[in-house]
């Protein structure tokens, strides 16, 4: 160690340790009473009793007080109070004056201060009083200005002025208010009643006897106190609130991440690789909608396909019968004609011989008379209608109305005509046997032998559930059977 350094920290431990001593000094001016050290002002101000003991301003207001006067605790000799009682009494100066001499001690080294503490106090950025261009990080206290080190120097450098007690601008001293009624006052207290909440502030001279005598009240500095906690606490708890919906936030954006697609981790930001990055569930859902109508739009297509093909298998199978009984016809028809003509040409020859013809024409006549009656009896009308029919019905849903035994038959002659539909060949069938729930109503037992389901159903898909409608006891059991049997269907 340099010696410049050794002297340096000599001197800090030094400074250091006088620093601790009058602090110990300050401390040990209290009140005999309390034990609490004394202050420079406030609850704990020294003040003079007439037999010259001094008391804090707080001892002093719980003494008891007979006839306007207080007796001394360590002598009980009386001092006489006037209207303003406490307040009034004398406070010891000379107490105070060493009071405030062991406190610059305290502050030791503080008119040639730690530049580096100093600086600090830039942060502050406030104007210095002198020099508007430098930053104050000190406030004398007697003068009251905010001074930069070099003004503060300045100014003070004569034999009075470099006595002036200047602080850290962070410790200045905070400007006590004025009593609005009583400006040579502090208004050192507040009023708690709910209709002075306007203009809590007052004076003792207010408090004792003026507008708010007999209020509650409180300490200003005490309130204030104890307000700042409460404010502090509500800080306490919009912080805990900010961190608590931060982190919400974060989730919901790692949340958005996930659906979007992209890195999901702050770490994994950083060090960001394509390749790694997730693909949203977004992305995924999309992919699979399109991936399921791909499938259904081709299966369709199979299907059109198909359908397609029994629809020119029919075409061709309706043509083809078509062109058979054109050709039918016109062949009947061209040996009609020649049979005519045979018949006119026989017809002009003698007696003789068209009775020899007769015999041949009779058999020719018996055989067209037949040709003719078959003709007439064919039926063309489904040849002559233009259109083909197209059925895409899948499935067929038949209630029975199990509560009505007597209208079994007709339940019976209605299904059997479904049955008998060329469309609905292929249709799966779900017999439901509603209105389970009415008394003596037919049992699905007794349904399937009064309708011959197995002869009236043999060769198709079919079931029969019994159900009732109120509680809809049966129905999903059915409806569920059906979607299972048209979607292995397809
Ligand atoms: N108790 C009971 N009532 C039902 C049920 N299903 C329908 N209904 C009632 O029956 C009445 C309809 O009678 P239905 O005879 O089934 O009607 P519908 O089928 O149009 O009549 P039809 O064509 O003559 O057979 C309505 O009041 C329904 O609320 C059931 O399962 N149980």
């Amino acid at each position: 160690m340099s010696t410049n350094q050794e002297d340096h920290a000599k001197s800090q431990t030094l400074s250091h340790g006088r620093q601790q001593q009058s602090r110990g000094k300050v401390e040990a001016l209290e009140c005999r009473v309390c034990e609490d050290a004394f202050t420079n002002h406030g609850d704990k101000v020294p003040r003079l009793l007439q037999c010259g003991h001094t008391l804090c301003h707080s001892c002093l207001q719980q003494l008891n007080h007979q006839d306007f006067a207080v007796l001394c605790p360590f002598d009980r000799l009386p001092t006489v109070l006037g209207p303003g009682g406490v307040w009034e009494l004398k406070k010891n100066f000379a107490l105070l004056e060493l009071l405030e001499k062991l406190q610059i001690a305290d502050n030791g080294d503080l008119n040639s201060p730690d530049l580096q503490i100093l600086n600090k106090e830039k942060e502050l950025r406030i104007c210095c009083d002198e020099n508007e261009e430098h930053l104050a990080v000190l406030y004398c206290v007697v003068c009251g200005s905010h001074l930069c080190v070099e003004c503060s120097e300045r100014t003070h450098a004569t034999k009075t002025l470099c006595r002036h007690r200047r602080v850290p601008l962070s410790q200045k001293p905070k400007e006590r208010p004025r009593c609005e009624f009583h400006s040579q006052h502090v208004a050192e207290f507040i009023c708690l009643e709910d209709g002075c909440q306007g203009n809590p502030l007052m004076c003792f001279i207010c408090r004792d006897y003026g507008r708010h005598a007999k209020h509650r009240h409180g300490l200003l500095e005490t309130e204030v106190e104890a307000f700042r906690d409460t404010v502090m606490s509500t800080i306490l708890s919009f912080r805990k609130f900010t961190e608590d919906a931060s982190e919400i936030l974060r989730k919901l954006e790692s949340v958005v991440c996930q659906i979007e697609g992209g890195d999901t981790t702050e770490g994994n930001r950083e060090n960001s690789n394509p390749m790694q990055s997730m693909l949203g569930t977004a992305r995924t859902a999309r992919e699979r909608v399109q991936l399921h109508f791909a499938e259904l739009r081709e299966h369709i297509a199979l299907k059109e396909c198909a359908a397609l093909a029994v629809v020119e298998s029919h075409i061709r199978e309706r043509l083809g019968c078509i062109r058979q009984h054109q050709e039918n016809l016109t062949a009947m028809l061209s040996q009609v004609r020649e049979v005519s003509t045979q018949w006119e040409k026989a017809l002009m020859q003698d007696d003789a011989r068209v009775m020899l013809a007769a015999p041949s024409m009779k058999v020719l006549s018996n055989s067209m008379e037949k040709e003719h009656q078959l003709f007439t009896e064919t039926n063309f009308n489904h040849l002559l209608d233009p259109s083909i029919p197209i059925t895409f019905t899948k499935a067929v849903i038949f209630v029975i109305d199990s509560s009505v035994r007597e209208r079994l038959p007709e339940a019976h002659t209605e299904l059997a005509k479904l049955m008998a539909e060329r469309d609905l060949k292929e249709a799966t069938l779900l017999i439901l046997a509603n209105k389970q729930d009415v008394g003596n109503c037919l049992r699905v037992e007794e349904i399937m032998e009064s309708l011959c389901l197995y002869k009236l159903c043999c060769g198709r898909s079919w079931h029969i559930v019994a159900c009732d409608v109120p509680s809809g006891n049966g129905l999903q059991e059915g409806l569920d059977w059906l979607a299972k049997q048209l979607l292995e269907g397809t």
